[in-house]
């Protein structure tokens, strides 16, 4: 069975486990407290030396950067290829989902909330217009669509629900997004693994206490 070092609090993770969860991939879940500085300890610095997680160690083969995590899993153990299609158009609209997950929508909530909460700095409203520009641009993509990129869930999905519902539980506001409500709606209704996405989340809402 493949490790995964994970936090719950973690988005990242958590779409990772929401993943292994839609293709029925049992995880050894090793929590990895980065409190207590587990993460920079040299036995994990060896595995991953980017010392991020989520790190999955599969027989041996370490992984990290969660959106990686999420193509080999399906493409390693997917029964079918229907969270990632093999169609070359398919895929590229997922992977261009998957790029905007990382580098413009979870990057603005990274850089509008966690110098407050890490480093006691004071909210930056150009970092806040930031996230909104974000979700303007989720809200286009999702015109007239049930999915993130095409017909059916996909790790797109996945990755951008574990976004979303951090946001969600951040208390930003997105109510005037309306393609995004509603995506939001159906993904936490069809995921597999929601309701552990959504414990986690509870996790990372004790850091705004
Ligand atoms: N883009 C990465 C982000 C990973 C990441 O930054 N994880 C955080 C926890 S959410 C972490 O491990 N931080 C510890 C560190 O960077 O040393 C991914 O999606 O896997």
């Amino acid at each position: 069975m493949a490790d995964l070092y994970y936090l719950p609090a973690s988005a990242s993770c958590r779409s990772v486990i929401m993943v292994a969860k839609a293709i029925g991939l049992e995880l050894n879940k090793k929590l990895l407290d980065l409190n207590t500085g587990e993460h920079l300890k040299p036995e994990f610095v060896k595995i991953n030396p980017q010392h991020t997680i989520p790190t999955l160690v599969d027989n041996g083969f370490a992984l990290w950067e969660s959106r990686a995590i999420l193509v080999y899993l399906v493409e390693k153990y997917g029964k079918t290829d229907s969270l990632y299609p093999k169609c070359p158009k398919k895929r590229a609209v997922i992977n261009q989902r998957l790029y905007f997950d990382m580098g413009t929508l979870y990057q603005s909530f990274g850089d509008y909330y966690y110098p407050q909460l890490f480093g006691k700095a004071p909210a930056d409203p150009e970092l806040y217009k930031k996230i909104g520009v974000a979700f303007e641009l989720l809200n286009t993509f999702l015109e007239g669509q049930t999915y993130a990129a095409g017909e059916s869930l996909t790790i797109a999905d996945i990755a951008l629900l574990a976004t979303v519902s951090t946001f969600d539980v951040a208390g930003y506001d997105f109510s005037k997004y309306e393609n995004v409500n509603k995506w939001y709606a159906n993904a936490k209704k069809v995921t597999p693994g929601w309701d552990e996405n959504w414990a986690g989340c509870q996790e990372f809402k004790k850091y705004f206490d």
